[in-house]
């Protein structure tokens, strides 16, 4: 299922606009929260640790729902709760509550309520240096709507966060869930439906539908990929057998120089024409080095094109990219070389880029983005992060290029193969290098 993804301020609005009461919303949070807990573990001693404002309140709510569920429960207040809802929470709990310090003692089960999406600023050392204390003498640690000390849109850290085992996040994910670094911080991360309409365009990339493969369709139907090898052999290899095992009809590999080692049904020439209306899509780049020229053919063919690596260096202005049909492929190096210094989230980067140059752009990295020219962002669900290698992004574009050819639309294929390639990587295991990820592919037909 699709999860959609709401910034700070969308969440704003979608509890205004919501239905019922933010006082029955933050009931909501507080039983999913205590659900949440409840469902990982039996009936034992529970720390709270409650801030002063709305993700404090739902610590209140959750504190009293989990008593009732036989939890042996302490909170330990930052401060007195400041707005009215949080004020309400903590009436209705009618035990103790402690002073948050040095001395707190800590619990097996974590609940960290300090700050969700009002976090404002890094919190105080001491209060980090005792979040950090207490969550590394429990067992299980639950964040509630997000890990306190990171900024919502933007992922970072704004003080030391601990690394949770779970993440409840209220109403819809948020960015920081999925941007680095935050994300490495939020364990797993389940979503409360509190009942708030989380409508956006913004969205946690999940198992892709593919184009069934017509069962009398010839090679052609499942997609001609038509590679342009350059100056270094090896990459460009990868990217033909990552297509050829993705389930393209036809791969073929314009090279002046036959490379050693790939399968024969892989055709290498070095004769052909861009032109060629059998093409479904030409991928460009992967040891492509110097040659720029190779950019200028690719751009003469009326079809769709895939510009990794070199070519994205290469492309020299990005509106040069208008009125084609391409998906581009950076990597952190290759955005900035391309697009010079983006201001903003790495979301606003991705998304900056993918306007100034009216397609479709996958942004890669520990959190890979794929963002559209019309604002629809993917988030790529965590990956292993043993992709950092060599090779690993020849392999992506391969299965770009293929579900490209395959007839799916651009942001549909791009958000496919990096939700495939993520998922050959959790099936090869670490550590991996590229060649295992295009043995590890799921069945893709
Ligand atoms: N999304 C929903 O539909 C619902 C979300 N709920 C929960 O509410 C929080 C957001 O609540 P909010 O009150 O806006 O913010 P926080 O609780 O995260 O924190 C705000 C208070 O914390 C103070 N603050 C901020 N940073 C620091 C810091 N570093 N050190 C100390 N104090 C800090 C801030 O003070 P200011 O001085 O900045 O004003 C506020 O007092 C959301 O995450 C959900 O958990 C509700 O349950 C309703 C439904
Ligand atoms: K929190």
């Amino acid at each position: 299922m699709t999860r959609t993804i709401l910034t700070l301020e969308q969440m704003r609005e979608a509890e205004q606009a919501a239905e019922c009461s933010l006082g029955e919303l933050m009931e909501r949070a507080g039983e999913a929260l205590a659900e949440a807990v409840a469902l990982g573990s039996a009936p034992r001693a529970v720390l709270v640790l409650a801030g002063p404002g709305n993700n404090g309140g739902d610590g209140y709510v959750a504190a009293r729902h989990l008593r009732d569920r036989g939890f042996d429960v302490r909170i330990a207040a930052l401060a007195d709760p400041k707005s009215d809802l949080a004020v309400d929470a903590r009436t209705a709990w009618d035990g103790e509550v402690e002073r948050l310090g040095d001395d707190t003692k800590p619990a097996p089960i974590l609940i960290d309520c300090l700050f969700g999406t009002g976090l404002s600023r890094p919190l105080d050392d001491a209060l980090a240096a005792t979040l950090m204390r207490l969550a590394e003498r429990a067992e299980f640690t639950i964040a509630c709507d997000l890990p306190s000390g990171i900024e919502t849109d933007s992922g970072a850290l704004l003080s030391d966060v601990p690394e949770y085992d779970l993440t409840l996040a209220l109403g819809a994910l948020k960015p920081a869930h999925r941007l680095s670094p935050a994300m490495r911080h939020c364990g797993q991360v389940a979503v409360a439906d509190i009942g708030i309409d989380a409508a956006s365009d913004w969205f946690e990339i999940a198992e892709p539908v593919l184009p069934p493969a017509r069962p009398e369709g010839h090679k052609y139907d499942r997609g001609l990929v038509q590679l342009l090898a350059g100056e270094m052999p090896g990459a460009i290899a990868l990217a033909a057998k990552a297509a050829a095992r993705s389930g393209a009809g036809y791969v073929r590999l314009f090279t002046s120089q036959p490379i050693e080692g790939l399968p024969d049904a892989i055709v290498q020439t070095d004769q052909g024409s861009v032109q060629d209306e059998r093409i479904g899509c030409l991928l460009v780049g992967p040891g492509m080095g110097d040659i720029p020229v190779l950019i200028t053919l690719a751009l003469t063919a009326p079809k769709p094109i895939v510009f990794d690596a070199d070519a994205i260096r290469h492309v020299g202005d990005p509106e040069r990219l208008v009125g084609h049909d391409v998906i581009l492929t950076p990597h952190e190096g290759e955005l900035k070389a391309l697009f010079g210094d983006i201001e903003g989230s790495k979301a606003d980067r991705a998304l900056v880029a993918a306007q100034r140059c009216q397609n479709v752009v996958v942004y890669k990295g520990a959190d890979t983005l794929v963002a559209a020219p019309d604002g629809r962002l993917g988030f790529a669900p965590p990956a292993p992060s043993a992709l950092a290698t060599a090779g690993t992004g020849d392999v992506l574009s391969g299965i770009i290029a293929t579900l490209r050819a395959r007839g799916m639309d651009a942001f549909e294929a791009a958000c496919a193969g990096v939700w495939i390639h993520g998922r050959a990587a959790e099936r090869a295991g670490d550590p991996l290098i590229a060649d295992d990820l295009i043995a590890a592919l799921p069945d893709l037909t």
